[in-house]
């Protein structure tokens, strides 16, 4: 696994799922039978882009280098009955507690749990060929059906941390030295406050335990309520399951001890719960270690022993330790891998994977009529869309059918009832995008077998 030396934790993703393919109008051909049915295949269905829970997958990292993510488009129907085959669906693994937004910071999925699935963004539905569309009435259909384009779009992912333990301290109190001796990762390190902007992520092996140790930046009384990098931040520990202070033995600031700063830090954490609410595992049940830092400096080495009582007082279990000179590292691994073994043993078993589908548009009244004054008339719906994005508006056939789905739908009775006078312009889509059509009622709708052949229909004629 990749230490996080580059740990990225929210990215901009850009999705495009596959275009369905076209259907194909085609006649059947054969030596002396010229006349034979309609053959044309339906076009494919195009790819979905699916996001899966992957634990394997550390980051985001991948997704930072390559953000623009296409899946294939359907082929298109072809003669002989032939369909044209699916496209291809995009499989993103990403990793375990990766929270998928709209870009404007809407939750569209949290994605927890190994193999979890997420169909981001849809692939168009493939057009109907028109053997598919013949019927006792059209007995051969000289047109097809297009296929859809495609859902796309832009989404966030951003990554919960899911570290097994959290490094909380004050700014410099050697928290990301901690990652860097502990695991491969390189953190910046430096002596000014708010040196770690974004978390780090460090690979710690124990014995024959591995886990993920997070440096969250420093935190400051007041984090929780959003001062220095506070709440940010406290959100990545949230899925640790243990915590462990950080505390600075050889600082000279004036009013800071380990005892105080610990006292701290604790009070933001209880502060941070109360923000969050009930419906998050409270960060204050999480169990604690205590890491008293640079004992290599001698005066730190006897601050270290005068408040380790303290804390034992309270129930804590204590280490003396230096990034600096790795003293007392390897007892607080096996320390810290104990605490997430047990966690781990008590954990229920793992859930069955779950499916995560977004909920397709609801599905309305079959369509809307809206009056726009002046004998015009707007068209919505889902049906009413959808069939035009699947009309080849070059095929006056392909039109005379969508005349013919939108009457059997109603549309023409409900125009006559909405007040429609002939002549009236009818526009089908959304208000800044529409087809126009000039209406004349010339017979009841119900009774389209009573017109010529198709291809002639006049009621409805694309501008
Ligand atoms: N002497 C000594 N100095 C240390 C030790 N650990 C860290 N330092 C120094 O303390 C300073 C801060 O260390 P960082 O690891 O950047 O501290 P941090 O907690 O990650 O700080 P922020 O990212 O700002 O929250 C650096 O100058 C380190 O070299 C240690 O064990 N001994
Ligand atoms: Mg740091």
């Amino acid at each position: 696994m990749a230490a996080g030396a580059q740990f990225i934790d929210r990215v901009v993703l850009h999705v495009a799922a596959g275009d369905g393919g076209h259907g194909c109008a085609s006649v059947h051909r054969e030596k002396f039978k010229p006349l034979g049915g309609p053959d044309g295949g339906n076009g494919g269905r195009g790819g979905d882009v699916i996001l899966v829970v992957d634990t394997g997958t550390a980051s985001l990292l991948e997704y930072h280098r390559r953000p623009h993510r296409r899946a294939g488009n359907g082929k298109p129907g072809q003669g002989s009955h032939r369909n044209g085959a699916d496209g291809e669906d995009v499989v993103l693994p990403v990793p375990d507690g990766t929270v998928v937004m709209t870009t404007d910071g809407q939750v569209l999925a949290d994605l927890v749990g190994e193999g979890t699935r997420f169909v981001v963004a849809r692939g168009g539905r493939g057009g109907l060929g028109n053997a598919a569309l013949a019927s006792p009435k059209r007995k051969a259909p000289g047109f097809a059906l297009l296929g859809e384009e495609g859902e796309k779009l832009d989404i966030v992912l951003e990554l919960k941390s899911v570290a097994d333990v959290a490094l909380v301290g004050f700014p410099s109190a050697g928290k990301s030295s901690l990652i860097a001796a502990l695991s491969a990762a390189r953190p910046k390190i430096a002596d000014y406050p708010f040196t770690t902007l974004t978390p780090n992520l460090g690979v710690v092996e124990a014995g024959d335990t591995t886990f993920t140790v997070a440096d969250v930046p420093g935190l400051i009384e007041g984090a929780s309520r959003g001062r220095g990098l506070g709440l940010e931040f406290l959100r990545h520990i949230e899925r640790s399951s243990t915590i462990v202070h950080v505390l600075d033995c050889a600082t000279l600031e004036p009013g800071r001890d380990p005892l105080t700063d610990y006292e701290v830090i604790e009070k933001e954490l209880q502060a941070y719960d109360r923000a969050l609410g009930e419906h998050v595992r409270p960060l204050s049940d999480r169990p604690r270690l205590i890491a008293l830092n640079k004992i290599d400096v001698p005066d730190g080495r006897e601050l270290a022993e005068l408040v380790r009582p303290e804390f034992e007082e309270r129930g804590l279990k204590v280490f003396e330790v230096s990034a600096a000179t790795r003293e007392g590292l390897r007892e607080l691994s096996f320390a810290m891998a104990e605490m997430v073994r047990s966690y781990r043993a008590s954990l229920p078993p793992p859930e069955p994977t779950r499916l995560v589908i977004r909920p397709e548009p609801v599905a309305g009244a079959d369509f809307t009529i809206k009056p726009m004054g002046d004998n015009t008339y707007l068209i919505g719906g889902t049906k009413p869309l959808r069939w035009l994005r699947q009309t080849d508006f070059t095929n006056d056939e392909a039109v005379g059918y969508l005349a013919d789905r939108l009457a059997r739908l109603g549309v023409e009775e409900a125009l006559a009832e909405a007040g429609a006078k002939p002549g009236a312009t009818v526009m089908i889509g959304t208000e800044d995008d529409a087809v126009v059509f000039d209406w004349e009622p010339e017979i009841a709708a119900g009774q389209t077998q009573a017109l010529g052949p198709r291809g002639t229909d006049h009621r409805l004629e694309g501008r």
